[in-house]
């Protein structure tokens, strides 16, 4: 796809080739307090996060996508995405803050870093380093992402043991902290 459009209010992209829609029940496991994450599955199961992507298959080709992240907690942890290593680990990503605020967690062995994200922010997500997006705005935390086209998706590592901080509120703030569950 030569090109697109991207409504830049919404979100969305005009064209798309794959559209993934997260809700709360894909996040079993994922956060801290369970019970909360079982209740909000009865009332309701919404939308955690939706991904609209325009994917090219080969090396050396991108592929990008819109992230839009819904506001909103379970227990006192924000709303965020799964996290994933690159399958091809030596893949990058960029990051471009659209719209709203958030927070980009990423981590590589036991080295982690965060950054904040907000409209007209570029982050570079180097190489070899895992990478969640969370929401710690009111509104819908969106942002655009271009990586290898070849680089994959892996969600086995951080799907079990999740990322070593968590990223709660607190005292109507955002707080990064140890996770209690990350051996
Ligand atoms: O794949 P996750 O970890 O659920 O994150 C959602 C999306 O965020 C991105 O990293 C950037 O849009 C996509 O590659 C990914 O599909
Ligand atoms: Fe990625």
């Amino acid at each position: 796809m030569l090109s697109n459009y991207i409504d830049l209010e919404k979100g969305i992209l005009e064209n798309y080739t794959e559209n993934v829609i997260r809700r709360a029940s894909d996040m079993l496991n994922f956060y801290q307090d369970n019970e909360a994450l079982e209740k909000m599955i009865k009332n309701g199961n919404p939308t955690i996060y939706e991904v609209y992507a325009v994917t090219h298959e080969g090396g050396g080709e991108l592929s990008y996508a819109i992230t839009i992240l819904h506001p909103g907690k379970v227990g006192n942890e924000y709303f965020m995405t799964k996290g994933h290593y690159h399958e091809k680990r030596d893949r990058g990503e960029l990051y471009i803050g659209l719209k709203g605020n958030g927070l980009l967690l990423m981590q590589k062995g036991e080295e982690i870093r965060w950054i904040e994200m907000e409209r007209g922010k570029i982050v570079y997500v180097p190489p070899y380093f895992a990478h969640r997006s969370i929401n710690t705005g009111n509104g819908n935390f969106v942002f655009l992402a271009i990586y290898p086209g070849d680089a994959g998706h892996d969600y086995g590592s951080i799907a079990e043991k999740g990322f070593a901080k968590i990223v709660i509120e607190e005292n109507g703030n955002y707080a990064v902290k140890d996770n209690p569950r990350w051996k």
